[in-house]
């Protein structure tokens, strides 16, 4: 077990009650601020949470000559891209394994400088995670890409040509990558089996803002015609509909009570039906949504993970936890990533009752049934969770262990909860607000 300094104390048994505050999403900020790279005059983003993701974009945005700045309101970044030609990234090397974002630098960087170094790419440890969707589309719009140490070397010879491309699977990374090169690319580009998660209309929200000319067909089709040149924006940042469901979860698995200010019905709504089959109450008005537990025993589910608008994959973690809580057999078929349940061993040692398998188990078949992958899971409860030592594997992982040693009965010691930064605000003031018993060892209590 790799034991780590920044350890938390869980003494579990607590429901969570009360308010806590949701901000923009993980997912999106970072994107919307790489947009802010392709304006000729300054952007200013609102709703910008103060997580881990978000200080990496900033300090890459630095390095690449834009200066940010935080705005008049709380949560409010400037970002100036005036200076981009005459910045020096002899540094980027320090950014290495620091997020997923730096990718999405290319297209940006290929317009503004004809050239751009992407160093390695960091982000959750969930299945292989290849950026060769990435390579293809930029090599379509007209891209050389080259392996050089620490990284990628790209150069666009002559301006980049809008292009005709059908993504292999929908992914989000892939998408956005095509939007951001797309919108300064010579002519129009046709992106088929695209993805439509609410971050990446936010995204192109954002675009359109700027001047960019993108229409959005119902078919996972997205049309961008090029222009020659984009302005600022200003823009409210959609809010987290992934970190909403995380406290909507660890409401559900403590028995709790819990209003998410920020969190949003139309983002959540694969989430919100989910959650009343498990038995989970909410009560939606125009500020947040309200989740608890309404006493009683859980239903166990059928559970798979899609892409939008299927339940997302970044909700799985945190509601495994709650369905150890459910009366009955739940079945789980994770088809994103091939290793994300590797979390709920940890579960069980905490007296969970979890069985993995590589079949494709309750619905369809995905990309992973005949690869050997442990990706479905038969979850059988209810179960009692005893405290233990957890450490962090990833981010959902992480803040599902949170959930579990909340919910566990006895004390736990949670290592890494650093990584929870990542995309959590301030999670442990919130998790105290909420009236959770945590506290940092040697330290007085929280
Ligand atoms: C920063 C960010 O927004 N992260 C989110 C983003 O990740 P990210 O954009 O990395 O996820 P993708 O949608 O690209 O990945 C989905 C699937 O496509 C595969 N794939 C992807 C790209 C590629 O070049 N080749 C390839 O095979 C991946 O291995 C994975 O199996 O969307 C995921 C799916 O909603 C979320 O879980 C992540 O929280
Ligand atoms: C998988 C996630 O993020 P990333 O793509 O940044 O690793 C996540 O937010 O759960």
């Amino acid at each position: 077990m790799t034991v780590t300094d920044d350890v938390l104390l869980v003494h579990g048994g607590t429901p969570l009650e009360g308010e806590i505050r949701v901000r923009g999403a993980k997912n999106l900020v970072p994107k919307a601020m790489v947009a802010a790279l392709l304006g000729s005059a300054p952007s200013r983003l609102r709703n910008v949470p103060d997580i881990r993701d978000v200080r990496v974009v900033r300090g890459l945005l630095q390095l690449h000559g834009v200066t940010v700045r935080p705005g008049e309101q709380p949560g409010e970044l400037i970002m100036d891209p005036s200076h981009v030609e005459s910045a020096n990234v002899a540094d980027i090397d320090a950014h290495a394994g620091s997020s997923r974002i730096p990718i999405l630098f290319c297209g940006p960087l290929l317009h503004r400088l004809g050239h751009a170094f992407i160093p390695g790419l960091g982000g959750c440890d969930i299945g292989g995670r290849p950026i060769d969707f990435h390579f293809e589309v930029l090599r379509q719009f007209g891209a050389t890409i080259e392996k050089r140490e620490g990284g990628q070397y790209l150069e666009a010879p002559q301006r980049l040509r809008g292009t005709k491309i059908k993504l292999p699977y929908p992914s989000v990374g892939a998408t956005e990558q095509v939007l951001l090169t797309a919108v300064l690319a010579e002519g129009v580009t046709e992106l088929s089996n695209a993805a439509v998660e609410p971050e990446i209309e936010d995204l192109i929200c954002v675009l359109q803002k700027m001047g960019a000319i993108i229409a959005m067909d119902t078919d996972r089709t997205i049309r961008v015609t090029g222009v020659d040149s984009l302005g600022g924006y200003n823009h409210h940042a959609l809010s987290d509909r992934l970190e909403a469901a995380s406290w909507a979860s660890a409401a559900l698995a403590t028995e709790g009570n819990v209003y998410v200010r920020g969190a949003q019905q139309r983002s959540m709504m694969t989430f919100l039906n989910t959650y009343r089959k498990v038995g989970g109450a909410f009560e939606i008005d125009d500020e947040g949504i309200r989740f608890w537990h309404p006493g009683g025993s859980l239903n166990a589910i059928a559970l798979e993970t899609d892409v939008h608008p299927g339940f997302q994959t970044d909700w799985q973690q945190p509601l495994v936890v709650a369905l150890t809580q459910a009366a009955g057999l739940s079945i789980v078929h994770e088809t994103v990533y091939e290793s994300r349940l590797g979390f709920t061993s940890a579960l069980n040692q905490m007296g969970a009752h979890i069985q993995l398998y590589r079949e494709c188990l309750g619905g369809s078949d995905c990309r992973f049934g005949q690869r050997n992958f442990l990706h479905s899971a038969v979850v059988s409860g209810p179960t009692k969770l005893q405290g233990a030592d957890l450490v962090i594997p990833d981010l959902r992982g992480g803040f599902s262990y949170l959930i579990a040693a909340l919910a566990a009965q006895g004390t736990s010691r949670v290592h890494g909860i650093d990584l929870i930064n990542r995309g959590y605000e301030n999670f442990m003031d919130k998790l105290v607000e909420l009236g959770a018993k945590v506290e940092l060892p040697g330290k007085p209590a929280l």
